[in-house]
């Protein structure tokens, strides 16, 4: 096996693990991450079996979680950065979340083009881990199930685009951002779940876009460039789709801190670029 069959054999061996006992942490508080956001227990639960699993594998050389501050250290080799638990706010209402993993050929700060591999799991009415890796040239959609996995499908970005998740309040975007939001609207169906997993998700399925624009209340967005934003970037560009800033790629932001953030956007190729020149005007 080599190093990213290793790390895609640990993720499905923990997604499995995770995907069974997530209502043990359905209301339980913990501290605060790095970002200055309150932790659910989950976070930190969930973040301490990944880092067990994966900080095992002899090609792994750093672990970086938004749970953590620092980097580990393992030595030589990629470099995981992870999002244990997306939208763990969705756990106290049984509502969908997720894991990111985002598996880089270099030290971080790093951009998304050292990405190799980018992996999500989506623990909804059932579990699914979807993974796009350089040495592949489809995105892979694996079901996990009483511990074993099975291919489920694969994605190629639909061409019609059907659905907008699109988060923050009216009230803290910006004029441009919101009358953007209101004419894509008008032509998808809203629907926001509050996971940037799943809402990926129904993109990848359906077609539409996600956004998690500048806010007055997260003015560089609130996604993180390296746990989140830059890996499902990766997934939806290798799928056929598109990614933004607002500006550029993801895959282009080059972060110059490990929990820096980003406006994020992902989706059908027609809707980032109508959405980078409204942003533009
Ligand atoms: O509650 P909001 O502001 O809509 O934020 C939800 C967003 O925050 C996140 O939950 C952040 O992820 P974490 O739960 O990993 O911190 C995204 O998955 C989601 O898009
Ligand atoms: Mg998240
Ligand atoms: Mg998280």
């Amino acid at each position: 096996m080599n190093t990213l069959d290793e790390i895609e054999r640990e993720v499905k061996d923990t997604a499995h693990y995770v995907s069974s006992n997530l209502a043990n942490y359905a209301h339980r508080a913990a501290g605060e991450n790095p970002s200055g956001e309150s932790q659910v227990g989950g976070d930190v639960w969930a973040d301490d079996l990944f880092f067990d699993s994966l900080s095992g594998i002899e090609g792994v050389g750093g672990y970086a979680s938004e749970e953590r501050e620092g980097i580990e250290d393992l030595g030589d080799g990629y470099t995981i950065a992870i999002d244990p638990l997306d939208g763990s706010s969705n756990l106290a209402s049984n509502n969908s979340v997720g894991t990111i993993v985002g598996v880089y050929d270099s030290e971080l700060p790093a951009s998304g083009r050292n990405l190799v591999a980018s992996m999500m799991v989506l623990y909804g009415p059932y579990t699914t881990l979807t993974v796009a890796r350089e040495d592949r040239d489809i995105v892979q959609e694996y079901l996990l199930r009483d511990g074993h996995s099975e291919r489920w499908g694969t994605f190629t970005q639909p061409q019609d685009p059907t659905v907008l998740g699109m988060a923050g309040k009216w009230s803290q975007r910006s004029e441009a951002m919101n009358e953007l939001a209101q004419e894509f609207a008008r032509e998808l169906k809203p629907r926001y779940g509050g996971a940037t997993v799943a809402d990926l998700a129904q993109v990848l399925e359906y077609g539409g876009l996600f956004g998690y624009p500048a806010t007055n209340k997260y003015p560089d967005g609130k996604l993180r460039i390296h746990f989140e934003a830059g890996p499902l970037a990766y997934l939806v560009e290798a799928a056929g789709g598109a990614s933004s800033d607002g500006n550029q790629s993801l895959l282009d932001v080059e972060p110059d801190e490990v929990h820096g953030r980003t406006p994020t956007f992902l989706g059908n190729e027609s809707l980032i670029q109508r959405l980078e020149e409204g942003l533009a005007e």
